[in-house]
């Protein structure tokens, strides 16, 4: 009965894995349905969507500044482009439905859409919603969001709450299977730190001077994602500092992970920011983390997602400017060998996982096509 779906959505990782899993569910459920993603030029989707077996169609789209600045012209001929380009599309493929996880790509595919009486579906992932949900919320047949808290941004009898999809592998990775997979002592415990999907500054800084501080010599492994763009500096950097990172036996440092199931299952503690998706999976995993919140998300959204880690007793929350070396390393000497604690950390962060919000999702978009 679903022959063609469209999925726009784009930007950064926090938009594009929602996108992928609920891919993957419909292929699931309806094997015979043409899933096509859409995209930009830029963003990480150019990576992902392909890598996880789907089209990606590339269409132009860019935001406004809030400020008045000469770049806004560009993006009125970008956003008028990206129109024309949505519309013949949808022409083209004339798709049964149309889905949008958000980024500045979703908002002229869904739109269109609507307008042509396609059904329309959005998923927002933050607790505040991003401008592209908040404006193509008036125009969709359905919203589905990851809060209860974000019913309110939205028009009341359109909204379902949800959860954030995560990829099925983040619930069923085998702990052993995948410290086996990526080489690590199963005898000592594991730290997987890392900055959200473009990596974080602030966060390989503290961890380059978390590894100066302990060496090679620590009784538990740190593996570290600097982020695909900051891995060169990075390892230049501790090469500077005469540690040579191919020799070193507990500290692992990595520029991306494609398979982040394992590296979730393998950790007994996380440090990372606290993007919806990242909270979205080590909350189903049940993993204790110390998060740092990036303060310049949209309405500090992330604050959010900390504290109610942090309210619940699944996270230590550190805020971004007193993020260091010295700081983790406290918090680690405290945490990871306090077994007791951290299994508490851990039921608490399980507690709080929506593991089945895939499934949910996948039924609303059915209940909408029928
Ligand atoms: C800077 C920025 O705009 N951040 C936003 C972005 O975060 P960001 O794009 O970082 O997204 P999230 O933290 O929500 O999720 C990161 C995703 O990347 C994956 N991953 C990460 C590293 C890696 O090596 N491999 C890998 O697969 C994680 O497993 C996770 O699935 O979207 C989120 C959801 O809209 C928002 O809450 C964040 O505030």
């Amino acid at each position: 009965m679903l022959k063609k779906v469209i999925i726009a959505g784009g930007g950064t990782g926090g938009h594009i894995y929602p996108a992928i899993a609920i891919g993957r569910g419909l292929k699931n459920r309806f094997p015979d349905a043409e899933i096509l993603f859409v995209g930009t030029e830029r963003g990480l989707e150019n990576d992902l969507v392909p890598k996880a077996g789907f089209t990606l169609k590339k269409i132009r789209a860019k935001g406004f500044k809030r400020k008045l600045t000469l770049d806004n012209l560009i993006t009125i001929k970008e956003v008028i482009m990206g129109g024309i380009e949505s519309l013949i599309l949808l022409k083209k493929e004339k798709p049964d439905l149309v889905i949008g996880t958000g980024g500045y790509v979703a908002g002229p595919v869904v739109f269109f859409a609507a307008l042509f009486n396609i059904p329309t579906f959005i998923h927002e992932q933050n607790v505040k919603p991003g401008v592209t949900n908040r404006i193509l919320s008036r125009f969709v047949d359905k919203i589905a969001v990851s809060f209860s808290d974000s019913i309110k941004y939205f028009p009341q009898e359109k909204v379902v709450v949800t959860g954030n999809p995560i990829r099925p592998e983040i619930v069923s990775a085998d702990r052993m299977k995948a410290l086996k997979e990526l080489d690590l002592d199963p005898e000592k415990p594991v730290i997987l730190s890392f900055g959200g999907s473009q990596g974080a500054r602030r966060i390989n800084e503290a961890m380059m001077d978390l590894i100066e501080r302990i060496g090679d010599e620590s009784s538990f492994q740190l593996f570290h994602i600097t982020g695909q763009k900051n891995y060169e500096e990075f390892i230049q950097k501790l090469e500077n500092k005469g540690i040579n990172p191919r020799t070193l036996g507990n500290i692992k440092i990595r520029p991306y992970v494609y398979d982040m199931h394992n590296a979730i299952a393998a950790a007994d503690l996380v440090i990372s920011r606290a993007g919806a998706i990242t909270i979205a999976e080590l909350t189903a995993a049940g993993k204790p983390a110390i998060l740092v919140p990036l303060p310049t998300a949209a309405d500090r959204h992330q604050d959010y997602n900390a504290n109610l880690m942090k309210k619940n007793g699944a996270a230590v929350v550190v805020k971004d400017w007193d993020l260091s070396g010295e700081k983790l390393h406290s918090i680690i000497r405290d945490l990871v060998f306090d077994r007791e604690r951290l299994q508490k950390m851990s039921a608490a962060s399980k507690s709080l996982g929506k593991p089945d919000a895939l499934d949910r999702i996948l039924d609303e978009i059915i209940l909408l096509l029928n």
